[in-house]
């Protein structure tokens, strides 16, 4: 996981062909994480993990719902939404979970994710009742994330988005030993370029819906 550059964020919420999902996987991408906000059910996860499944790309289930833990992914993804004014999206939900799945959890498989918000036209900014954050905000959210409070991973989420460049440097100054994920608005092979290098992994989510051949040039050479 640790050599991951590129990582393409499936919606279970969205309709994808089987032959997109054969080039999704067959890209040269590092991981599929499977994820969304909104819509996400059991069956539309195990839809997609049994489409994704007999291929070798690593896959990855991001936990949105406690109703929608499918067996049989590779590693799950837990976010812990550090910029909601909820305590429910940082700390009670994983709780609850612990209670259901505790006895289940095997050390290995399974990855807390430190999720700060920053656009705040994004669904998960909204549903998650986010605060909008400044640059200051952010690059504390990322220190404590790598000396205070460590977890494995630091998501800069701008969802739908494109982050800003320098900040996107800035935070990546700040970590180390945490791996740096940055998701939002890529759309383009230049753009991907542009990221790669400051992050340690990008994740690309809404162009596979919108505009598919050109995702699939986001994944690096
Ligand atoms: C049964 C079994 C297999 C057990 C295995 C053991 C195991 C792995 C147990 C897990 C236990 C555990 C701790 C679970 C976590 C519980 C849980 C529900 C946590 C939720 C935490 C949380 C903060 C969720 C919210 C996260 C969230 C909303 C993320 C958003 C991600 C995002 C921005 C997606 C993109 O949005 P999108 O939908 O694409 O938006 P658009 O449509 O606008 O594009
Ligand atoms: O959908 P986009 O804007 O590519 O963002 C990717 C990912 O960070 C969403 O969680
Ligand atoms: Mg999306």
């Amino acid at each position: 996981m640790k050599n991951w550059k590129h990582a393409f964020k499936l919606d279970p919420n969205k309709d994808i062909t089987e032959e997109e999902i054969r080039r999704v996987c067959e890209s040269g991408t590092d991981a599929v994480i499977v994820g969304g906000t909104d819509g996400v059910t059991f069956d539309n996860v195990w839809n997609l993990f049994e489409q994704i499944e007999p291929y070798d790309v690593p896959l990855v289930l991001e936990i949105s719902d406690m109703e929608a833990v499918v067996p049989g992914f590779d590693y799950y993804f837990v976010p812990a939404v550090l910029n909601s004014k909820d305590k429910t999206w940082v700390l009670d939900m994983q709780h609850q979970a612990m209670k259901l799945y505790g006895d289940m959890v095997e050390e290995q498989l399974i990855f807390s994710e430190g999720y700060c918000i920053v656009n705040e036209e994004a669904k998960a900014f909204r549903k998650t009742n986010c605060f909008p954050v400044t640059e200051e905000d952010i690059l504390a959210y990322a220190r404590l994330v790598e000396q205070l409070f460590p977890l494995p991973i630091f998501y800069l989420e701008y969802s739908g988005k494109k982050g800003d460049t320098s900040l996107i440097r800035k935070v990546s100054e700040e970590l180390s030993r945490t791996q740096f994920f940055y998701g939002g608005g890529i759309q383009s092979r230049e753009e991907a370029e542009e990221i790669q290098g400051m992050v340690d992994t990008m994740i690309v989510g809404n162009i596979i819906y919108e505009d598919f051949e050109t995702a699939l040039q986001t994944v690096p050479e």
